[in-house]
Protein backbone atom coordinates (compact mmCIF):
# COMPACT_ATOMS: atom_id res chain seq x y z
CA UNK A 1 0.00 0.00 0.00
CA UNK A 2 1.17 3.52 -1.52
CA UNK A 3 1.34 6.07 1.39
CA UNK A 4 -1.03 8.87 1.80
CA UNK A 5 -0.21 12.26 -0.18
CA UNK A 6 -0.92 14.95 1.50
CA UNK A 7 -0.64 18.90 -0.60
CA UNK A 8 -0.53 21.76 1.01
CA UNK A 9 -2.18 25.08 -0.77
CA UNK A 10 -1.40 28.03 1.02
CA UNK A 11 -1.22 32.09 -0.71
CA UNK A 12 -2.30 35.12 0.48
CA UNK A 13 -6.02 35.61 1.27
CA UNK A 14 -8.31 36.26 -2.08
CA UNK A 15 -5.40 34.90 -3.87
CA UNK A 16 -7.63 32.24 -5.21
CA UNK A 17 -6.56 29.10 -3.46
CA UNK A 18 -10.22 27.36 -2.78
CA UNK A 19 -10.67 27.95 -6.59
CA UNK A 20 -7.88 26.09 -7.37
CA UNK A 21 -8.43 23.41 -5.10
CA UNK A 22 -11.92 22.56 -6.40
CA UNK A 23 -10.41 22.31 -9.78
CA UNK A 24 -8.13 20.03 -8.19
CA UNK A 25 -11.05 18.15 -6.38
CA UNK A 26 -12.93 17.97 -9.64
CA UNK A 27 -10.40 16.64 -11.32
CA UNK A 28 -10.08 13.98 -9.11
CA UNK A 29 -13.53 13.07 -7.40
CA UNK A 30 -14.06 10.97 -4.21
CA UNK A 31 -10.17 10.25 -4.09
CA UNK A 32 -9.18 13.33 -2.66
CA UNK A 33 -10.64 15.13 0.69
CA UNK A 34 -9.64 19.07 1.39
CA UNK A 35 -9.37 19.96 4.92
CA UNK A 36 -8.93 23.64 5.43
CA UNK A 37 -6.90 25.99 7.96
CA UNK A 38 -10.17 27.82 8.13
CA UNK A 39 -12.51 25.23 9.64
CA UNK A 40 -10.23 24.76 12.11
CA UNK A 41 -10.49 28.60 13.55
CA UNK A 42 -10.72 28.77 16.94
CA UNK A 43 -14.44 29.47 18.48
CA UNK A 44 -13.74 32.06 20.72
CA UNK A 45 -17.43 30.74 22.22
CA UNK A 46 -16.16 32.97 25.35
CA UNK A 47 -16.46 35.95 24.18
CA UNK A 48 -19.47 38.18 22.65
CA UNK A 49 -20.67 38.21 18.81
CA UNK A 50 -19.19 41.89 19.09
CA UNK A 51 -16.17 40.89 20.97
CA UNK A 52 -15.48 38.38 18.24
CA UNK A 53 -15.62 40.92 15.26
CA UNK A 54 -12.75 42.63 16.63
CA UNK A 55 -9.77 39.55 16.69
CA UNK A 56 -6.75 39.35 14.57
CA UNK A 57 -8.16 36.56 12.48
CA UNK A 58 -4.49 36.75 10.39
CA UNK A 59 -2.11 35.83 13.48
CA UNK A 60 -1.65 31.94 14.17
CA UNK A 61 -2.76 32.14 17.34
CA UNK A 62 -6.63 32.36 16.20
CA UNK A 63 -6.54 28.89 14.72
CA UNK A 64 -6.60 25.18 16.78
CA UNK A 65 -3.53 23.99 14.58
CA UNK A 66 -3.09 21.16 17.08
CA UNK A 67 -6.33 19.81 16.11
CA UNK A 68 -5.75 19.94 12.30
CA UNK A 69 -2.18 17.91 12.72
CA UNK A 70 -4.27 15.29 15.13
CA UNK A 71 -7.18 14.91 12.27
CA UNK A 72 -4.19 15.01 9.45
CA UNK A 73 -2.14 12.15 11.42
CA UNK A 74 -5.71 9.93 11.56
CA UNK A 75 -6.56 10.53 8.02
CA UNK A 76 -3.14 9.00 7.22
CA UNK A 77 -3.42 6.25 9.08
CA UNK A 78 -6.58 5.93 7.28
CA UNK A 79 -9.09 6.81 10.58
CA UNK A 80 -12.13 8.90 9.57
CA UNK A 81 -12.34 12.21 11.41
CA UNK A 82 -15.22 15.17 12.36
CA UNK A 83 -14.01 17.96 11.09
CA UNK A 84 -15.33 21.42 12.78
CA UNK A 85 -17.38 23.49 10.74
CA UNK A 86 -17.05 27.70 11.06
CA UNK A 87 -18.87 30.03 10.17
CA UNK A 88 -17.49 33.75 9.15
CA UNK A 89 -20.87 35.12 9.40
CA UNK A 90 -20.98 34.02 13.09
CA UNK A 91 -17.52 34.40 13.65
CA UNK A 92 -17.36 31.27 15.69
CA UNK A 93 -17.60 27.03 15.54
CA UNK A 94 -20.90 25.70 14.79
CA UNK A 95 -22.04 23.36 16.44
CA UNK A 96 -21.99 20.59 13.63
CA UNK A 97 -19.56 18.38 12.09
CA UNK A 98 -18.60 16.97 9.01
CA UNK A 99 -17.42 12.90 8.32
CA UNK A 100 -14.20 12.76 6.38
CA UNK A 101 -13.28 9.24 5.02
CA UNK A 102 -9.22 8.78 4.45
CA UNK A 103 -8.54 8.97 0.92
CA UNK A 104 -5.31 8.58 -0.91
CA UNK A 105 -4.84 12.41 -1.60
CA UNK A 106 -5.22 14.76 1.47
CA UNK A 107 -5.48 18.39 0.23
CA UNK A 108 -4.73 21.08 2.96
CA UNK A 109 -5.67 24.92 2.08
CA UNK A 110 -4.78 27.71 3.89
CA UNK A 111 -3.33 31.48 3.49
CA UNK A 112 -0.63 30.27 6.75
CA UNK A 113 -0.20 27.14 6.77
CA UNK A 114 3.33 26.91 5.79
CA UNK A 115 3.99 28.95 8.57
CA UNK A 116 3.95 26.42 11.21
CA UNK A 117 6.52 24.04 10.89
CA UNK A 118 5.01 20.83 12.20
CA UNK A 119 2.03 21.52 10.16
CA UNK A 120 4.54 21.52 6.94
CA UNK A 121 6.32 18.92 7.66
CA UNK A 122 3.25 16.73 7.22
CA UNK A 123 3.19 18.08 3.12
CA UNK A 124 4.26 16.20 0.51
CA UNK A 125 3.74 19.08 -2.15
CA UNK A 126 3.86 22.53 -1.10
CA UNK A 127 2.03 24.90 -3.40
CA UNK A 128 1.54 28.73 -3.68
CA UNK A 129 -0.91 30.45 -5.06
CA UNK A 130 0.32 34.22 -6.19
CA UNK A 131 -2.08 36.82 -6.99
CA UNK A 132 -1.18 40.63 -6.42
CA UNK A 133 -2.08 42.42 -3.14
CA UNK A 134 -4.33 45.12 -5.14
CA UNK A 135 -6.35 42.15 -6.59
CA UNK A 136 -6.24 40.31 -3.48
CA UNK A 137 -8.12 42.96 -2.17
CA UNK A 138 -10.68 43.93 -4.66
CA UNK A 139 -11.67 40.18 -4.83
CA UNK A 140 -12.12 40.07 -0.94
CA UNK A 141 -13.91 43.34 -1.15
CA UNK A 142 -16.60 41.99 -2.86
CA UNK A 143 -16.48 38.94 -1.25
CA UNK A 144 -16.45 39.49 2.07
CA UNK A 145 -19.14 42.20 1.58
CA UNK A 146 -21.28 39.18 -0.97
CA UNK A 147 -20.29 36.27 1.12
CA UNK A 148 -19.84 36.77 4.52
CA UNK A 149 -21.97 39.94 5.52
CA UNK A 150 -19.10 42.49 6.15
CA UNK A 151 -19.98 46.05 5.62
CA UNK A 152 -17.51 47.66 3.25
CA UNK A 153 -15.62 49.71 5.85
CA UNK A 154 -15.02 46.75 7.94
CA UNK A 155 -13.48 45.11 5.39
CA UNK A 156 -11.09 47.65 4.56
CA UNK A 157 -10.32 48.65 8.40
CA UNK A 158 -9.10 44.89 9.09
CA UNK A 159 -7.29 44.94 5.13
CA UNK A 160 -5.25 47.95 7.03
CA UNK A 161 -5.02 46.69 10.46
CA UNK A 162 -4.52 43.24 10.41
CA UNK A 163 -4.68 41.60 7.22
CA UNK A 164 -2.09 43.47 5.20
CA UNK A 165 0.60 43.56 8.04
CA UNK A 166 -0.09 39.47 8.93
CA UNK A 167 0.24 38.53 5.73
CA UNK A 168 3.98 40.45 5.41
CA UNK A 169 4.68 38.25 8.68
CA UNK A 170 3.21 34.91 8.66
CA UNK A 171 2.22 34.55 4.38
CA UNK A 172 4.86 36.07 2.46
CA UNK A 173 8.10 35.43 4.42
CA UNK A 174 6.89 31.42 3.91
CA UNK A 175 6.67 31.12 0.44
CA UNK A 176 10.26 30.14 -0.18
CA UNK A 177 9.17 26.82 1.23
CA UNK A 178 6.95 25.68 -1.51
CA UNK A 179 7.41 23.59 -4.22
CA UNK A 180 5.34 24.92 -6.65
CA UNK A 181 4.40 28.95 -6.90
CA UNK A 182 1.04 29.24 -8.98
CA UNK A 183 0.97 32.95 -10.58
CA UNK A 184 -2.61 35.16 -11.09
CA UNK A 185 -4.49 32.10 -9.22
CA UNK A 186 -7.61 30.35 -9.98
CA UNK A 187 -7.16 31.18 -13.85
CA UNK A 188 -3.72 29.47 -14.57
CA UNK A 189 -5.23 26.62 -16.51
CA UNK A 190 -1.53 26.04 -17.50
CA UNK A 191 -0.04 25.35 -13.51
CA UNK A 192 -3.59 23.94 -12.77
CA UNK A 193 -3.46 20.94 -15.59
CA UNK A 194 -0.23 20.51 -14.73
CA UNK A 195 -1.00 19.66 -10.79
CA UNK A 196 -4.12 17.63 -12.10
CA UNK A 197 -2.10 15.05 -13.88
CA UNK A 198 0.38 14.62 -11.16
CA UNK A 199 -2.34 14.15 -8.79
CA UNK A 200 -4.04 11.96 -11.24
CA UNK A 201 -0.69 9.78 -11.28
CA UNK A 202 -0.57 9.72 -7.89
CA UNK A 203 -4.25 8.14 -7.46
CA UNK A 204 -3.94 5.77 -10.43
CA UNK A 205 -0.85 3.96 -8.71
CA UNK A 206 -1.58 0.81 -7.08
CA UNK A 207 -2.75 1.85 -3.47
N1 LIG B 1 -8.71 34.74 -11.31
C1 LIG B 1 -9.73 35.35 -10.70
N2 LIG B 1 -10.29 36.46 -11.22
C2 LIG B 1 -11.30 37.08 -10.60
N3 LIG B 1 -11.86 36.67 -9.42
C3 LIG B 1 -11.35 35.57 -8.87
C4 LIG B 1 -10.25 34.84 -9.47
N4 LIG B 1 -9.95 33.79 -8.67
C5 LIG B 1 -10.80 33.87 -7.63
N5 LIG B 1 -11.64 34.92 -7.75
C6 LIG B 1 -12.67 35.35 -6.80
O1 LIG B 1 -11.99 35.94 -5.70
C7 LIG B 1 -12.54 35.52 -4.46
C8 LIG B 1 -11.48 34.82 -3.65
O2 LIG B 1 -11.11 33.63 -4.34
P1 LIG B 1 -10.89 32.29 -3.52
O3 LIG B 1 -10.59 31.21 -4.50
O4 LIG B 1 -12.03 32.05 -2.56
O5 LIG B 1 -9.57 32.72 -2.74
P2 LIG B 1 -8.96 32.22 -1.36
O6 LIG B 1 -9.48 30.83 -1.11
O7 LIG B 1 -7.48 32.27 -1.60
O8 LIG B 1 -9.40 33.20 -0.33
C9 LIG B 1 -13.73 34.64 -4.79
O9 LIG B 1 -14.90 35.41 -4.71
C10 LIG B 1 -13.46 34.17 -6.23
O10 LIG B 1 -14.66 33.95 -6.94
N1 LIG C 1 -14.18 35.11 11.53
C1 LIG C 1 -13.29 35.34 10.55
C2 LIG C 1 -12.32 34.40 10.23
C3 LIG C 1 -11.44 34.69 9.19
N2 LIG C 1 -11.53 35.87 8.54
C4 LIG C 1 -10.61 36.18 7.44
O1 LIG C 1 -10.57 35.13 6.53
C5 LIG C 1 -9.35 35.18 5.83
C6 LIG C 1 -8.94 33.79 5.42
O2 LIG C 1 -9.78 33.30 4.43
P1 LIG C 1 -9.30 33.30 2.89
O3 LIG C 1 -10.32 32.44 2.21
O4 LIG C 1 -9.35 34.71 2.41
O5 LIG C 1 -7.91 32.73 2.84
C7 LIG C 1 -8.32 35.77 6.79
O6 LIG C 1 -7.54 36.72 6.11
C8 LIG C 1 -9.18 36.40 7.89
O7 LIG C 1 -8.96 37.79 7.97
C9 LIG C 1 -12.48 36.78 8.89
O8 LIG C 1 -12.55 37.88 8.28
N3 LIG C 1 -13.37 36.51 9.88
Amino acid sequence: MKDIVVIGVAGGSASGKTTVVNRLQSSCNDRVVLLSHDYYYKPFSELSPEERTKINYDHPDAFDTELLIKDIRKLKQGIAIDRPVYSYIENTRLKETVRVNPAKVIIIDGFMIFENEKLRELMDIKVFVDTDADERLIRRIKRDVNERGRSLDSVINQYTETVKPMHELFVEPYKKYADIIIPRGGLNDIAIDMLVHRIEAIVEEDF
